[in-house]
């Protein structure tokens, strides 16, 4: 029986020459959890991730990834380990079948590799030199690579760059589906919508160190700031106000208005906001 934790990382440290990139990061990440990991341009995202999955050194600190070092992996856990890679460039000449059935040969006990071929929605294109995908079918056949060997543990960075709106959410159901198998789920991504959609926590990475971990609804302190209210006064005007207590600035103006307020809007501040705010002060 290993541990409660698929990773868990202490006082991680990596520097590339002078720059230090990654600087006394720790980070766990649960068994069976979609965690996101979030961060601008340069934070530190990739070389923490690729340092998990065994592809990269690390300076200092101490790493766990299903109970082993990655630092020294092995072939068995690595067949444990999925990693979706941007890009297989050096198979352009097999088709998208050819590719995942030779990809399936790798591991101990892999999927049905035509069964994975229709999860990521490439049925049509099995018969298709992968040189002659479009971007996004590409990145759904990269997905297919990266969990034909049944992982335990799925690394995806940045998996839905260049998808259209709907690919984005057949791939969303897809992951979704993954996790409810019981797969953990380590992705990075810019799509603050795609976090809030997939993961039970959220990492804020900035300038090498982890700023913040929290289920998406409450980075940030979202839960509980200020609410924005607005509406529109009897003149057309759009008037708006912050408030602590909207529930009951919204009676007041139902009483005001003798019912229907025109125009109503409460907000909090998305995702986005807090995020922003947060990689703001860290920068
Ligand atoms: N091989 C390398 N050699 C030197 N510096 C590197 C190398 N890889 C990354 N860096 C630097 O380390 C820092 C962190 O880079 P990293 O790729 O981990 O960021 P990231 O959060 O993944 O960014 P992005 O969102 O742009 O993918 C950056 O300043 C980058 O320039």
């Amino acid at each position: 029986m290993g541990s409660e934790l698929a990773v868990s990382v202490k006082g991680l440290r990596k520097a590339y020459g002078r720059m230090v990139a990654i600087e006394s990061l720790d980070l766990d990440v649960r068994r069976g959890e979609v965690f996101a990991l979030l961060g601008p341009n340069g934070a530190g995202k990739t070389t923490t991730v690729e340092i998990l999955e065994g592809y990269r050194s690390r300076d200092g600190g101490e790493v766990r990834v299903l109970d082993h070092d990655p630092a020294r992996p092995t072939a068995y856990w690595r067949s444990r380990v999925g990693v979706v890679l941007q890009g297989t460039g050096e198979f352009d000449e097999l088709t998208v079948g050819e590719l995942v059935h030779h990809f399936a040969a790798f591991y101990p006990k892999p999927d049905n590799p035509d069964e994975v071929i229709e999860r990521v929605g490439l049925r049509e294109k099995a018969t298709v030199r992968t040189h002659a995908l479009s971007g996004g079918q590409k990145r759904r056949l990269d997905v297919a690579l990266g969990i034909v060997g049944r992982p335990e543990l799925l690394f995806l960075d940045e998996p839905t760059t260049g998808f259209d709106p709907e690919a984005r959410r057949e791939f969303w159901q897809l992951i979704r589906d993954l996790a409810a198998a019981g797969t953990t789920i380590v992705l990075t991504t810019h799509y603050l919508d795609e976090a809030e959609a997939l993961a039970q926590r959220v990492g804020v990475i900035a300038k090498g160190r982890l700023v913040e971990v929290a289920e998406p609804s409450r980075l940030g302190n979202r839960e509980s700031a200020p609410a924005t209210v607005s509406w529109r006064t009897p003149d057309g005007e759009v008037e708006s106000a912050e408030s602590a207590t909207p529930t009951a600035l919204v009676a007041e103006l139902a009483a005001r208005f003798g019912g229907e307020v025109p125009g109503l809007t409460v907000t909090r501040p998305t995702l986005e906001d807090v995020y922003l705010r947060m990689i703001g002060g860290a920068a």
